[in-house]
Formats: C-alpha cells, sequence, structure tokens
C-alpha cells in the first residue's frame, strides 16, 4: 500500500489538501469526474517540457480534458500568455463551476493560477506540480501571476487552488539543473524556520529525486511554508509573516530580471540571494562569519551558484530592487536573518553596504 501524506492549508477563507505520495493519478481521476459529473469542463495548462516527459499521464487524464500547453520556461510568464491562457478557457467555455488544472512546475502554477484568478472573476484550480521547486513551495500559498519588464511578479492575484496533487513519482523525469533549482527553496526554509532541515541539508545533500528522503522532504517543507501562510496568508503582517518567505528574493528577484529571465533559474538567482542575504545579515551583527561559510557550503554543495556567472551592473540591479513588493515609501527593505533557523526582522539597509554586496558577489 502506498503511503500517502496530508498536509492541510487553512487560511481564513479556504481550506484545502496537499495530497504527497505516488501515483496520485486515481484520486486526481475521481476529482475530475466529480466537476465533470455536474456538468462543468475541467481544463488543463502545462508547458512543452512537461506536456512531452509526461505523456502518458496526459493520456490518462483522458480526451474530455482539453490541454493548453505553453513554451516551457520562465517567459512563459507573460502578459502575452496569460491572454492567450484566457482565451482558451473562453474558446471551451469554461463556465463558473469549471476548473483549470495547472500541470507543471511554478511557470505554469504561476501563470494558470493567475488566468483562474481572473477569468470570469475566479474560478477554481488544482495545483499538480511536476518539478521539485512547485512542489515544496509555489503550488502551496496561493501566490499566482506573471512578469513584466519592470520586474518579477509584478503582477498577480492571492487565489488559493482547491487542492494540491504532488505526485513524486513525477520528479523522475525532471532535469537535474531544475531539480537543484528547486533545492533552493528548500535551503531557504531551512534557513528562515528551521535548523535541523538546515543541518540535515549541511550533513548529507539532497541531489535527486531517487533520494529516499523525498516524500518526506515535500512533507515538511510543505508544512513549514504552510504554516506562514495560514499566519499571514496576504503578506499582510507588520512585520515578518509571510515576507519572511522572501528570504534572499530582493536580491535573487534583481538578478532574474537584470540577466533577463530565463537566464538564470529562479533557484540559481536564489542561490546567490541566500548568499547574499547571509552576508547582509553578518554585516547587520546578526549571524557570525562562520554561518555565512556554512551558508555558502549548503548551497554550493547542492550545484547552485552562490555568485553570479557574469558580471551584471550594479547600479541595474539595484534599480530592479527598487521594485520589489517589500519597498514601502520608497525604502528597499530586506529579510534579515537573526541566526540559522530564524528569520525574524524585514530591515532596510545602507545602500553602500548593498552595493558592496553586490560586488562581493560578482557584479562590476
Ligand atoms: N507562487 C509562488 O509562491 C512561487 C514560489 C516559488 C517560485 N515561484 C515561481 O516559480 C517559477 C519557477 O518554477 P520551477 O522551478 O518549477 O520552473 P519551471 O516551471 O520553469 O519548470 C522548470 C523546467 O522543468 C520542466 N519540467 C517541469 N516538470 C518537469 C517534469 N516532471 N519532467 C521534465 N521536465 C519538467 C519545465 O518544462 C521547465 O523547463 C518562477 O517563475 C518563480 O518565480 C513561485
Ligand atoms: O510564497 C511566498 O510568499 C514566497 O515569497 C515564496 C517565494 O519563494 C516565491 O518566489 C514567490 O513567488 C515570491 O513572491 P513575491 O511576492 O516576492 O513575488
Ligand atoms: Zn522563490
Amino acid at each position: 500500500m502506498s503511503s500517502q501524506k496530508q498536509v492541510i492549508v487553512e487560511t481564513a477563507n479556504s481550506s484545502y489538501p496537499i495530497h504527497i505520495g505516488r501515483d496520485l493519478g486515481v484520486q486526481l481521476k475521481e476529482q475530475v469526474e466529480s466537476v465533470r459529473s455536474k456538468g462543468a469542463l475541467v481544463a488543463a495548462v502545462t508547458d512543452r517540457n512537461v506536456y512531452t516527459a509526461q505523456s502518458a499521464w496526459f493520456a490518462s487524464l483522458g480526451s474530455e480534458v482539453p490541454v493548453f500547453v505553453v513554451p516551457a520556461g520562465e517567459t512563459s510568464k507573460s502578459v502575452g500568455k496569460f491572454a492567450e491562457v484566457l482565451d482558451f478557457l473562453a474558446e471551451h467555455k469554461l463556465d463558473r463551476g469549471g476548473v483549470v488544472l495547472a500541470v507543471g512546475g511554478g511557470v505554469v502554477g504561476d501563470l494558470a493560477g493567475y488566468a483562474a484568478a481572473s477569468y470570469l472573476r475566479g474560478v477554481r484550480f488544482i495545483q499538480i506540480p511536476t518539478t521539485l521547486l512547485s512542489m515544496v513551495d509555489s503550488s502551496v500559498g496561493g501566490k499566482t501571476g506573471i512578469n513584466i519588464s519592470a520586474g518579477k511578479n509584478l503582477v498577480g492575484a492571492f487565489h488559493q487552488p482547491i487542492a494540491v496533487y504532488s505526485d513524486i513519482e513525477l520528479l523522475k523525469t525532471m532535469p537535474p539543473r531544475e531539480f537543484a533549482s528547486g533545492m533552493a527553496e528548500v535551503i531557504k526554509h531551512g534557513m528562515l524556520q528551521d535548523s535541523e532541515l538546515f543541518d540535515l541539508l549541511e550533513a548529507a545533500p539532497i541531489n535527486g529525486p531517487a533520494d529516499h528522503r523525498m516524500e518526506s522532504v515535500v512533507e515538511w517543507n510543505c508544512k513549514i511554508k504552510a504554516a506562514v501562510v495560514n499566519a499571514d496568508e496576504k503578506e499582510t503582517a507588520a512585520s515578518g509573516g509571510r515576507a519572511l518567505l522572501n528570504l534572499g528574493h530582493t536580491f535573487g528577484h534583481a538578478i532574474e530580471n537584470v540577466a533577463g529571465y530565463g537566464e538564470y533559474l529562479h533557484g540559481e538567482a536564489i542561490g546567490i540571494g541566500l548568499v547574499a542575504a547571509g552576508i547582509l545579515s553578518q554585516r547587520l551583527g546578526h549571524i557570525s562569519e562562520d554561518d555565512v561559510v556554512r551558508i555558502r557550503k549548503v548551497v554550493a554543495t547542492h550545484r547552485l551558484p552562490t555568485s553570479l556567472n557574469k558580471p551584471l551592473s550594479t547600479e541595474k540591479l539595484l534599480a530592479a530592487m527598487r521594485l520589489d513588493k517589500k519597498v514601502k515609501a520608497g525604502v528597499i527593505r530586506f529579510v534579515i536573518m537573526k541566526r540559522i533557523g530564524q528569520a525574524a526582522t524585514i530591515e532596510s539597509a545602507d545602500m553602500d553596504l548593498i552595493s558592496d554586496i553586490w560586488r562581493e558577489c560578482g557584479a562590476s
């Protein structure tokens, strides 16, 4: 018998299960059939790589579920693709009883989720994450959205899915570089919330989906993220709260934007961002130099970059940071670690210090 795990997300207005296990197809199919039996449409959105790598999975979904396939990669999180998904839903006459399936990594989840949040002013959607990153992070918590040229995720909505199916079997076809990218968010969760998780990653790196700890790592991370989301769904807490999940992202999102979307995978940019956030926390007197060494080592042993692979302009990186969603009254704010396993504050910092840190990370 397969051992299935379940984590519940419980926000003010929604409650939904994250199913974690292997071969979750039967359960998903039952949910799809229950929607269809009421005369409503279920439509799926995926990307080209997932559609090809998981063709048997799509075949088992049945031809009654139309599938919209976007090109793989970050560039699909665009206004253009968003409009195409809306047109697809309208073409198939999905009504308010219908359900959108987001089958893919964080790109598909964010794009399809935002389309579901907007179409008919909001229809239900189910997350079926197919990457490590989407299982441990993006499928949980209802942040959906797209990029615009000014910045990452600058357009979007909070829209919770009605269920998440994290089928570990789907990870088997993931390219190793993408797996490593997902590990960045796992490392982030350890750094910001759970020193035991960080210690585990430090002791023995998790290098691929065959690792026997995979299911429990996904469950562990979903629990961490769900607890944060349950307490502060829309990032409105005066200090801390959900914004702490942004550890390393003020730096990381700037890298993604300035390098050009898709140049660095999200997790690669976050790997550098976590090192930068560690250095900043150390310079502000919170963690030790030894802690920064530990962070750098855990990032590197999980095959993620710890500095830029070619210099980007510090000025451009600073300009991109000014559009971060945590900016308040024009002041850029950063998630600061108090120790490994506890990120506790969101603080501003001296811009000369930030420029120095950028240069330490390879900016020009
Ligand atoms: N909403 C959130 O809370 C949240 C959290 C973290 C990250 N994100 C966003 O998630 C995105 C990154 O997500 P990602 O790392 O999953 O990237 P992704 O969605 O681009 O997927 C990574 C690559 O792997 C391929 N792929 C996916 N599943 C596969 C499978 N099972 N087999 C073979 N190939 C597969 C995809 O086609 C793609 O090329 C970024 O846009 C980031 O901003 C959102
Ligand atoms: O869920 C959250 O909250 C996060 O911050 C998780 C991040 O890993 C993720 O990259 C998220 O999309 C960033 O959100 P943003 O609001 O900074 O765009
Ligand atoms: Zn992230």
